[in-house]
């Protein structure tokens, strides 16, 4: 199989630059759908914006690599071992060309191994079939929509629904319970892959083996098929919209998958993937190990328009942001403003927020932007930073630290997705703070936005984690949470838990 590597290493830089024709076809439906110079409507044409852009520059969707997945069927007889070694050193190799960001952790030391590989990273599972050729696709989920994965075991009392019972009326009420509390953190409008029966394992890997189905397929269970009909239809009316800033589309894609289980247990596992749905896969030739044909990429591929005037309408309003900030200029801003920052921004995410909550940080923070952000970077020759890849991150994961160093170093706005919570909101009308929400997963677009790299702290807590110095010209951010005690998030939590209990009564007896 002398042609095996080149094909998997193919397969991985289609996969993390360039999304399949059904997913495309799905957003490109939503996009249909939001009416024109909506918060929801931006935010959909940065994200078709992103997709080309990514295509243009064979460059990642989104920075977040996620966790590579493969899935691989097999003729009798041919060599796993060897595959598995082919797939290591392309996913190695695509990592130094940036087509990836360094993704693997230790889990007990923190270090990141730098080229994706790791104990039990990448995920390769094998499996035998009797054709005589090899089916290898590949899902890179990010960690942001990872997290919001969520497992029911029925009954189980959900909030909106009230009771989930051991039926099909209870697994609908959970299913919609996962689109309800993933809100906008998970990059929606999201697809989802449900996972019926099993146990707590083999529901999850149900769940996400569901994410390997083309959007546009017709489950052939005809009680599934039913309730896939009904999940997408009652999700849309929930109003969490794109990024959770409310609007028409939440969910892109429902794909239910049902096996049996033990008496006593009845899980329902949810596996929530983000719009930047990446997964690919391909026919490979068993003797040589070339590819024969895509999966997924049927039709022509579509692009998108790049319709310029939905940005002219938001650009009339748009605030102009360079930073040190001063008190008074962010008590200035409320919820819906839309700002452009122009200069210094500095990236930080959990390594960061941690050490800084008892450590002095290693520049003068006051008065500046804090982007939650690990970005791909790339080292050229003479020794410089480029920013290959660089949307934002989930920023409830450090609401624990947030307000408080904020308070501590003056830092004056933090750039994130996705929304904080209560302690947050409290400390940015206490000290004048505000929270500029990004589009996740616009990695290209933002990256465009990059001017340069004036430096780096931290680079021991591995790429992602590291402080970058950024200088940014015209990066676009909505207000979602401001220092009058204003959150977007709250307001559409609450507004979508109103429309999620009207989904209360049964439906499937
Ligand atoms: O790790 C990241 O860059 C982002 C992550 O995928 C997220 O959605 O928070
Ligand atoms: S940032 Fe958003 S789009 Fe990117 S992997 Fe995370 S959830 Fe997906």
């Amino acid at each position: 199989m002398k042609l095996f590597y080149e094909s998997v290493y193919e397969l991985i830089v289609a996969t993390s630059t360039r999304l399949p024709n059904d997913v495309r076809r799905a957003i490109s439906k939503a996009k249909a759908m939001e009416s024109a110079g909506t918060r929801s409507a931006m935010s959909l044409s940065t994200i078709t914006e992103n997709i080309m852009m990514a295509d243009e520059n064979i460059s990642p969707i989104c920075q977040d690599t996620g966790l590579p997945t493969f899935k691989i069927k097999v003729p009798v007889g041919a060599n796993q071992i060897e595959m598995k070694c082919d797939i290591k050193r392309a996913i190695a190799q695509a990592t130094k060309d940036s087509k990836l960001r360094p993704n693997s952790v230790d889990s007990l030391t923190g270090g990141n191994t730098g080229d994706n590989l790791g104990d039990g990273l990448p995920v390769i599972k094998f499996e035998q079939w009797e054709n005589d050729y090899i089916d290898v696709r590949l899902i890179l989920k990010g960690g942001g929509c990872e997290n919001k994965n969520i497992q029911y075991s029925l009954p189980c009392e959900l909030e909106g629904l009230g009771k989930a019972g051991r039926d099909l009326d209870g697994i609908r009420k959970c299913i919609l319970h996962s689109v309800y509390q993933a809100q906008g953190q998970g990059c929606s409008a999201g697809f989802i892959g449900v996972g019926i029966g099993g146990d707590r394992s083999s529901g999850y890997e149900l769940a996400k083996e569901q994410l390997f189905r083309s959007v546009e397929d017709v489950n052939p269970i005809e009680q599934l098929h039913e309730l896939e009909k009904y999940i997408m239809k009652h999700s849309n009316t929930l109003g969490i919209g794109t990024m959770g800033f409310g609007g028409e589309t939440t969910l892109l894609g429902c794909k239910i998958g049902a096996m049996h289980r033990i008496p006593a247990s009845f899980f329902v596992s949810v596996a929530y993937n983000c719009w930047a749905y990446r997964r690919l896969g391909a026919a490979i030739h068993a003797e040589d190990g070339s590819i024969r044909e895509w999966f997924y990429q049927e039709g022509d591929t579509v692009t998108f328009d790049r319709n310029p005037e939905e940005h002219t309408e938001a650009d009339k309003k748009e605030i102009v942001l360079r930073a040190p900030l001063s008190e008074e200029e962010i008590r200035g801003l409320k919820v819906g403003d839309v700002v452009k920052i122009h200069g210094m921004m500095y990236t930080g995410r959990d390594a960061i927020h941690k050490h800084l909550s008892s450590n002095e940080a290693p520049v003068d923070l006051n008065g500046q932007i804090l982007y939650h952000c690990g970005p791909v970077m790339m080292k050229d020759e003479a020794g410089s930073w480029h920013v290959k890849a660089a949307g934002p991150t989930t920023s409830i994961r450090e609401e624990p630290y947030q307000g408080d160093i904020m308070k501590k170093f003056g830092v004056r706005a933090v750039i994130g997705k996705g929304g904080m919570g209560q302690k947050t909101l409290k400390a940015l009308q206490e000290h004048g703070g505000v929270y500029l929400n990004a589009i996740g997963g616009a990695a290209q677009y933002y990256a465009d936005c990059i001017k340069g790299v004036k430096g780096v702290d931290f680079m021991e807590f591995g790429v992602p984690e590291a402080m970058w110095h950024l200088e940014v010209d015209g990066f676009t951010a909505v207000v979602t949470m401001d220092s009058h005690g204003s959150s977007l998030h709250q307001d559409i939590e609450q507004t979508s838990l109103e429309k999620l209990a009207a989904c209360k009564e049964p439906v499937f007896l």
